[in-house]
């Protein structure tokens, strides 16, 4: 099958008027208003959240009213320990347990997640309804001394012999320690701010973050080193928004689906299958990232010992309506071809 690309704005043109056409909360409708909607509580959630909400109602007139919605802050476990890596505290759900509990009770109905922080294994009676655009997937380095010139071909060197480096992600510690061993780490979690902040008052020399996050957040004039894929691949799911939904509530599933956005399910397919296949929990560094490009999809996945000693490429190309078996087969051959003492880590207790 030959797959068109559409650019991604004539995609929302194409969702929009599935959208309209759709049964989907129109004037026949029996469904209550406000619609629920469940998120964490962190700016950078709460941003994603309303910018969702907003291409929502411009795509359903009849949501267009500001009362048309009523926002669920739900605080979860990966927001309230915030003295352990995510690595320790095993990762599964860990930002989104209780947002699903809340969708199965029928307290909210929908919610908005960060795909990155959300378990490829969703409880059965949930589906993920709705992908939008992908927001930049690479990851930064913000240092707080800036004055070393960073060379774009080599960008780690750019930090000072022997830096303490706060970060509380395996995959970004893993692949810097691959190309610079003399770096410290030191734990660094909370939101965005509270780590740029953190940053400042000197707790570290220099964190990673994600590039997506900071420009939702306005604060991009931070981002200071730019890393490529090729230096730092990011996670699965990184830059993209994506929102769940009872598997019963057909309605809001057809509503949803209308207007998610092509390209960012077929990558994100991808990346999550791949994952799945290597049992992705956050213990072990693990990368993936997917791009379509000439109407192909291409999937570079990544599998390293924490401390940057193994690191592990592999990549696939192939049709974008193939995605979970592009996925689950660079998985396979990541798994293949990693010994069996770095998923040993992966599984211990
Ligand atoms: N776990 C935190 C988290 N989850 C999603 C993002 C960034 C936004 C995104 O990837 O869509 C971040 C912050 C970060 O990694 O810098």
């Amino acid at each position: 099958m030959n797959v068109t690309l559409l650019p991604s704005d004539a995609l929302l043109r194409v969702a929009a008027e599935a959208a309209r056409r759709s049964h989907g909360l129109s004037g026949s409708s029996r469904r209550t208003l406000p619609l629920r909607v469940g998120t964490r509580a962190s700016p950078l959630a709460l941003v994603q959240t309303r910018h969702f909400l907003n291409r929502l109602s411009h795509f359903c007139p009849v949501l267009r009213d500001l009362e048309a919605f009523q926002e669920h802050q739900i605080s979860t476990e990966g927001d309230r320990n915030l003295t352990q890596r995510l690595a320790e505290i095993g990762g599964k759900g860990l930002f989104a347990k209780e947002i699903h509990e809340a969708l199965q009770a029928g307290h909210i109905d929908f919610a908005v997640h960060s795909l990155k922080d959300l378990e490829t294994h969703l409880p059965d009676d949930l589906v993920l309804a709705c992908t939008m655009t992908r927001e930049d997937a690479r990851d930064v380095i913000i240092r707080r001394d800036r004055s070393v010139e960073v060379d774009p071909n080599d960008p780690f060197a750019a930090l000072p012999e022997g830096a303490v480096v706060g970060c509380a992600s395996v995959r970004r510690q893993a692949q810097m320690l691959a190309r610079r061993p003399d770096l410290r780490f030191c734990l660094l979690r909370g939101n965005v701010q509270t780590r740029l902040a953190k940053l400042a008052d000197g707790a570290c020399d220099a964190t990673l973050l994600a590039l997506a996050g900071l420009r939702r957040l306005g604060l991009e004039d931070r981002a200071d080193i730019i890393l490529e894929p090729e230096h730092m691949l990011p996670a699965s799911g990184q830059g993209i928004v994506g929102v769940t939904v009872r598997r019963s509530d057909e309605e809001l599933r057809e509503l949803l689906g209308a207007i998610e956005d092509l390209e960012a399910r077929w990558v994100s397919t991808a990346e999550r299958a791949l994952l799945d296949v290597l049992d992705g929990s956050c213990r072990t560094p693990i990368g993936g990232y997917a791009r379509i490009e000439n109407n192909e999809l291409y999937l570079r996945g990544l599998v390293a010992s924490e401390d940057g000693s193994f690191i592990l490429h592999r990549e696939l190309r192939g049709a974008p309506h193939d995605a979970a078996a592009i996925g689950r087969e660079v998985g396979a051959m990541l798994k293949r071809d990693t010994p069996a003492d770095i998923f040993a880590e992966m599984t211990r207790d």
